[in-house]
């Protein structure tokens, strides 16, 4: 009995440890099998908030780059006319789906898309929250549902500020969702984003978007209605039911367990996967295990059959835990294989798997890539911060990558290390982004090169004059500045266009650059202005030579579409120390110096002198007084009497303007025409003095011979402007005045031009009757041909060469010459300048037609004209001394 007992405690003993260690390795399994199904969860949220970040990284980068687009920045400023082509560019470059600037007031000022713009210009959005948290924070993103587009997006703004530091604006990029449902939707279960609320921003369920995970009262969503972020929230949302465990069931069928990460850039808000995986049986059933526990320990008989039975249970709950293992790592793999960025999974600095976009990358076989170490994959130099960034928790960086043939591209990367079976695995996302370099590249040379002549712009060159003067001041050098200005340019560009006006300054600074040295900055400064900054100079003679070189340089002809075009060049030349240690301040006395060289003729260069800056104020002041001058009835014409030699008596006068100022006094012509030329006030001035002649020609009809002249001075301006002939035409018709009294002077200027224009008003004159005479015949360089070209009666000697007849023999040459081609050619000549007895004597002995001088009589006004004429009787006594 005592026997049996002991046998049968033992026999129960036996069976309760046997029934012990069964129940125990159950259980284990099951905790294994929930464990290995929540770290596969809490991976795949890991992974998936880490590919969000990188994403939202590369928007964020993106949005401040913009900021500080020196662009932007000048059209907040005002000084930019138009950035929509270059939002654009950066919108398609970006992947955002609207790029826009709002001012300083949150006005709308300007966005890539024209429609968008035409709809939004001037509105403002200064309550917009992206705005108000830009203007204090600097940056934000949020996301929302768009007002006029309806289409959800993060919006990513970020303030505008100037050099200075103040705030000029901000700019707003919006991005589409599809980054969120690229990452996505190649899962078992859903992932959704979730604002603080716990509504659905975001999710590859269509018909979950904008319903609330969390239970919301009335009271919350009306406030939420109110923000307008989401416009208006679906009257009837999909209902959520939390159950215990983080399980979520949708509908009586569909159960996910949650499993929640943050947002880097969205404090409160987080991104949820659940996970559809079927919920473990073996889980639910943990308590009634529990039970079964409890009951085996009391019930030990029937556990031993209980036991057997569940034997064969074991091998199958083992298989499923194994299942579960491999669903997980194939998610895993999935995940990598959809993303479009190399992904390496690395242990101990040692790869151990990629994706196929890492094979494609770097030009490896994913087998050679295994077991490399990741560093190899970095450029050599790099290698060592590459270290640092991983051992010091950098979130990410950006590094020079070299693929397996050795070419260098630049990556950004940004990684993450997850605990898997105990050890530290690192999971790297890699991005290609020479293209994001060459575009900043790009946008960087842009901004400081001119895109015409790739010479450095204004901007660059003021960086490197300031820098030289730093450097020249440190070491007791010289720096010097020239200002070039093509002369005449701008008659290039308007009568044969922008193309060929174009081209010859990409040939000029071609040219300009073989000049010069490689040491030496020449720049394009804008329109037909270059700079040219000599560093490191011990004296000013070395400027002298490369000035000489400038104007032989662009002396020489330019050939552009079979034509040859001769240009000239002014050069302005400042030096520092000497004039001044402030960019500005020389840029300033450069140009000061090129504008005398135009002042005096052009085609040469001056160095600045302080007394320059009086004679630039002084003309300022006539450009002043000059404009209110018509007004106040400040002119007068003047007459100068012209003697014919043959009929011995006053056959006309030349017309000359005078100007009495009350605060200039009396003004030259020589010194008001030319400024009124520039400022176009040569057109309202010239229209009154044609009237004035014309009308003082009527008055005269009487008093003087029948076939008097009145000569007239007519600017190049004048005739460009093309509204010489009507302008004559109305004013003879108003007046009365025969157009055959007038004789017109024009001067080489107008014809160097030589268009097709030019030639055509003249013979409309010519038409007209009136009589066309060459003024300051001899000074310029083409006279001659310019005669056969056009349709001319007179030629004026000018005075220079009468001037100094008794002394000039090359002069007398010049003159005697001059009559006998006038002669051959059928066209009168008239000597100006007449100033003594001897120059008369030689010019009527030459055969010149008729003579004009103070000799003879000033200019003066029209009654002293008649009153001071010298008689035919006295006139033929005069010529017979
Ligand atoms: N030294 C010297 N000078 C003499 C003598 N005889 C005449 N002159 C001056 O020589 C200039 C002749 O005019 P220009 O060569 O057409 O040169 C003119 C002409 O180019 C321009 N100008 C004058 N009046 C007008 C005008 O009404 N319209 C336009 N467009 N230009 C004008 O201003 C220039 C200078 O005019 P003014 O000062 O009036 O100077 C006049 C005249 O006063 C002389 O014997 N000795």
């Amino acid at each position: 009995m005592k026997a049996r007992a002991v046998l049968f405690a033992l026999t129960i003993l036996c069976c309760l440890v046997a029934a012990t260690g069964v129940i125990a390795n159950y259980l284990n399994l099951v905790s294994y099998s929930e464990r290995d199904a929540q770290r596969n969860g809490e991976n795949t949220v890991d992974l998936l908030q880490h590919e969000l970040d990188a994403v939202f990284d590369g928007y964020y980068r993106q949005v401040a780059f913009q900021a500080v687009l020196p662009e932007i920045q000048s059209y907040l400023l005002g000084e930019h006319s138009d950035v929509t082509p270059l939002l654009n560019h950066v919108c398609t470059q970006s992947g955002a789906s609207l790029c826009y600037i709002l001012d300083k007031q949150g006005f709308f000022v300007a966005a890539n898309d024209f429609q968008f713009k035409a709809q939004t210009l001037n509105q403002n959005f200064a309550f917009r929250p992206y705005f108000k948290e830009a203007v204090a924070s600097g940056a934000s993103v949020y996301p929302a549902l768009g007002t006029s587009t309806h289409e959800r997006g993060f919006y990513f703004s970020h303030r505008v500020l100037d050099t200075d530091g103040q705030f000029l604006g901000v700019v707003v990029n919006k991005y589409p969702l599809q980054p969120l449902e690229r990452i996505s939707w190649q899962h078992a279960g859903h992932v959704v984003l979730l604002d603080r609320n716990g509504i659905i921003f975001a999710s590859n369920r269509p018909d979950w978007v904008f319903s609330s995970l969390l239970p919301l009262d009335p009271m919350q969503q009306a406030a939420i209605q109110q923000t307008g972020q989401y416009g208006t929230l679906p009257e009837t949302p999909v209902k959520f039911k939390w159950l215990s465990d983080g399980v979520i069931q949708v509908a009586s069928d569909e159960h996910f367990r949650a499993y929640q990460a943050s947002v880097k850039y969205l404090p409160g808000w987080s991104l949820t996967y659940l996970d559809s995986t079927e919920l473990s049986p073996l889980s639910s059933r943990r308590s009634l295990w529990l039970w079964l526990m409890t009951g085996f320990s009391l019930v030990v008989i029937g556990m031993v059959s209980f036991l057997y039975r569940q034997g064969s249970r074991q091998i199958l709950l083992r298989q499923q835990a194994e299942a579960g293992l491999k669903r997980s790592e194939t998610r895993l793999q999935q995940l990598s294989q959809v993303s479009t960025e190399a992904i390496i999974m690395h242990r101990g600095g040692q790869i151990l798997d990629c994706n196929p976009v890492a094979e494609e990358m770097f030009g490896y076989k994913r087998r050679e890539l295994i077991n490399l170490p990741l560093l190899q994959l970095f450029k050599t130099e790099h290698q060592q911060d590459v270290e640092q960034y991983y051992n010091h928790d950098e979130p990410g960086f950006e590094a020079e990558a070299i693929r397996a043939d050795g070419v260098l591209f630049p990556v950004e990367v940004s990684y993450q290390f997850t605990q898997i079976d105990g050890e530290s695995v690192g999971m790297s996302c890699l991005r290609d982004i020479s293209e994001r370099k060459e575009y900043e590249h790009r946008v960087q040379y842009q901004a400081q090169f001119d895109a015409l002549t790739n010479l450095p712009n204004r901007k660059l060159m003021r960086a490197r004059l300031n820098r030289s003067i730093i450097n020249a001041q440190s070491k007791g050098n010289l720096v010097i500045l020239m200002f070039i200005d093509l002369d005449d340019f701008k008659k290039i560009n308007d009568t044969l266009g922008h193309e060929v006006g174009d081209e010859l300054l990409v040939m000029v600074a071609r040219r300009l650059q073989d000049a010069v040295r490689e040491d030496d900055t020449l720049a394009r400064y804008g329109g037909d202005e270059f700079i040219l900054l000599l560093e490191n100079q011990d004296n000013l003679y070395n400027a002298e030579i490369v000035a000489q070189k400038i104007l032989k340089m662009l002396a020489m002809a330019f050939q552009i579409q079979q034509r040859s075009f001769y240009i000239s060049g002014s050069i302005g030349i400042a030096v520092s120390p000497g004039d001044g240690v402030d960019p500005d301040e020389l840029l300033k006395k450069a140009d000061t110096a090129m504008y005398r060289v135009k002042e005096q003729g052009r085609n040469g260069f001056s160095f600045y002198s302080p007394e320059m800056n009086d004679y630039v104020l002084g003309r300022l002041e006539v450009e002043q007084q000059l404009r209110g001058a018509l007004e106040h009835n400040e002119f007068c014409m003047h007459y100068q009497p012209i003697y014919c030699l043959n009929r011995k008596k006053v056959i006309g006068a030349e017309a000359l303007i005078r100007w009495n100022n009350p605060s200039l006094g009396l003004v030259s012509p020589e010194q008001f025409i030319p400024v009124a030329e520039q400022t176009g006030l040569i057109l309202p001035i010239g229209e009154w003095i044609i009237r004035e002649v014309c009308e003082q020609g009527v008055r005269w009809r009487h008093s003087l011979d029948e076939d008097y002249r009145i000569a007239l001075n007519v600017s190049p301006r004048q005739f460009r402007d093309g509204q010489i002939v009507p302008v004559l035409l109305r004013i003879f018709e108003e007046t009365g005045f025969d157009p055959s009294c007038l004789e017109i002077e024009i001067t080489e200027g107008l014809l160097v031009r030589n268009d097709d224009s030019t030639a055509q008003t003249l013979s409309q004159l010519k038409s007209l009757g009136i009589s066309l005479s060459m003024d300051d015949f001899g000074t310029g360089y083409s006279s001659l041909s310019y005669l056969k070209q056009f349709p001319f009666d007179v030629i004026k000697i000018d005075r220079t060469f009468v001037r100094d007849l008794a002394d000039d023999p090359g002069d007398q040459q010049l003159v005697t010459a001059a009559l006998a081609m006038a002669k051959g050619m059928g066209l009168k000549v008239i000597a100006e300048g007449v100033e003594n007895q001897f120059q008369m004597d030689f010019l009527a002995s030459a055969g010149c037609d008729a003579l004009q001088g103070y000799y003879l009589g000033r200019p003066v006004t029209a009654e002293e004209f008649q009153e001071k004429i010298i008689p035919p009787a006295e006139f033929r006594k005069m010529l017979e001394v």
